[in-house]
Parts: C-alpha cells; sequence; structure tokens
C-alpha cells in the first residue's frame, strides 16, 4: 500500500510569498502543496496538506490524522516556540513527523531557538527555504515506514 504524507502549516504560513519576502521568499503557500503534491504522487504517496492560525484546529487535524497518515510533515510556525498542546497531539497519536522551518530559526531571535518539536521529531529541516518542504516529501516517502492503517482511528 502507498504511503500517506499529511503536510501542516501554523499560523501565518498562508502569507508565505507576501510575508517577510526577504526571509521566507517569494513562493505562496499555494505553489509549495501543490509541489509537495506532485512529488508524494512521483513517489507512489497520496497528499494531503492543512493550514490553520488556530492552535486548536491544528490540534484537531491532528488527531484526526492518528492510523490514517505514515508521516506528517509540520511547520508549526510560531507556535513552534510556544505550543505544548501540539506537541502533546502528535506525541498522542503516535505518528513520526519532520519539523521544517524556512528560515535558519538559529540565525534569529534567540527566542526562536528553542522548539517544543525538536527532541521528538524524526528530522529537522531549517533553512532551505520552501525547497525543504519538498526534500521532507522525499525523505518520508523514501524511508518512513508504513503504519498499519486503522479505518475505526478517525475521529
Ligand atoms: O512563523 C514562523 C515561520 C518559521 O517556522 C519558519 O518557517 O521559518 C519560523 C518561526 O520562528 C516563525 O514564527
Amino acid at each position: 500500500m502507498a504511503r500517506s504524507i499529511l503536510l501542516i502549516n501554523g499560523p501565518n504560513l498562508n502569507l508565505l510569498g507576501t510575508r517577510e519576502p526577504h526571509i521566507y521568499g517569494h513562493t505562496t503557500l499555494a505553489d509549495v502543496e501543490s509541489d509537495c503534491r506532485n512529488t508524494a504522487a512521483k513517489h507512489g504517496c497520496t497528499f494531503d496538506a492543512f493550514q490553520s492560525n488556530h492552535e486548536g484546529a491544528i490540534v484537531d487535524r491532528i488527531q484526526a490524522a492518528r492510523g490514517q497518515v505514515d508521516g506528517i510533515i509540520i511547520n508549526p510556525g510560531a507556535f513552534t516556540h510556544t505550543s505544548v498542546a501540539i506537541r502533546d497531539a502528535l506525541l498522542g497519536i503516535g505518528v513520526p513527523f519532520i519539523e521544517l522551518h524556512v528560515s535558519n530559526v538559529h540565525a534569529r531571535e534567540p527566542w526562536r531557538h528553542h522548539s517544543y518539536f525538536s527532541d521528538k521529531a524524526a528530522g529537522i529541516i531549517v533553512g532551505l527555504g520552501v525547497y525543504g518542504y519538498k526534500v521532507a516529501v522525499e525523505h518520508v516517502a523514501e524511508n518512513f515506514k508504513e503504519l498499519k492503517k486503522d479505518p475505526k482511528a478517525a475521529l
């Protein structure tokens, strides 16, 4: 069976392409998602993308992915530095995840250096710009194990 991949983007990443382009570049989130979908398809994987500016909505989407996906790629945006709830959701569903940041958070303000996700992530991609998303999809597609899908697991 094909692997399935879920991409989650947190707050303000809907503004990719127009938001601080000197930091985040000129590519829109729609373009990122469609590029990821094409990359996933080339590897025979199914792909879904979700973006929200709301912490609880991200927690709900992660919970709904329980038993449904083999890997999650998440850019938690500013929630990287604050959210125990999103961290707990990822750990609660037992799906491996890649943490991704478009910018090199370690070269920015000191408070961006701490992440609630890095110690639990299967891998971390930082500072590759939006190219990092494609790398993440290729990595999950090639290297993550297929988990058993549980039809009853979705909320
Ligand atoms: O919103 C974001 C985007 C970000 O996660 C990145 O992709 O570089 C880095 C975060 O510090 C910031 O709050």
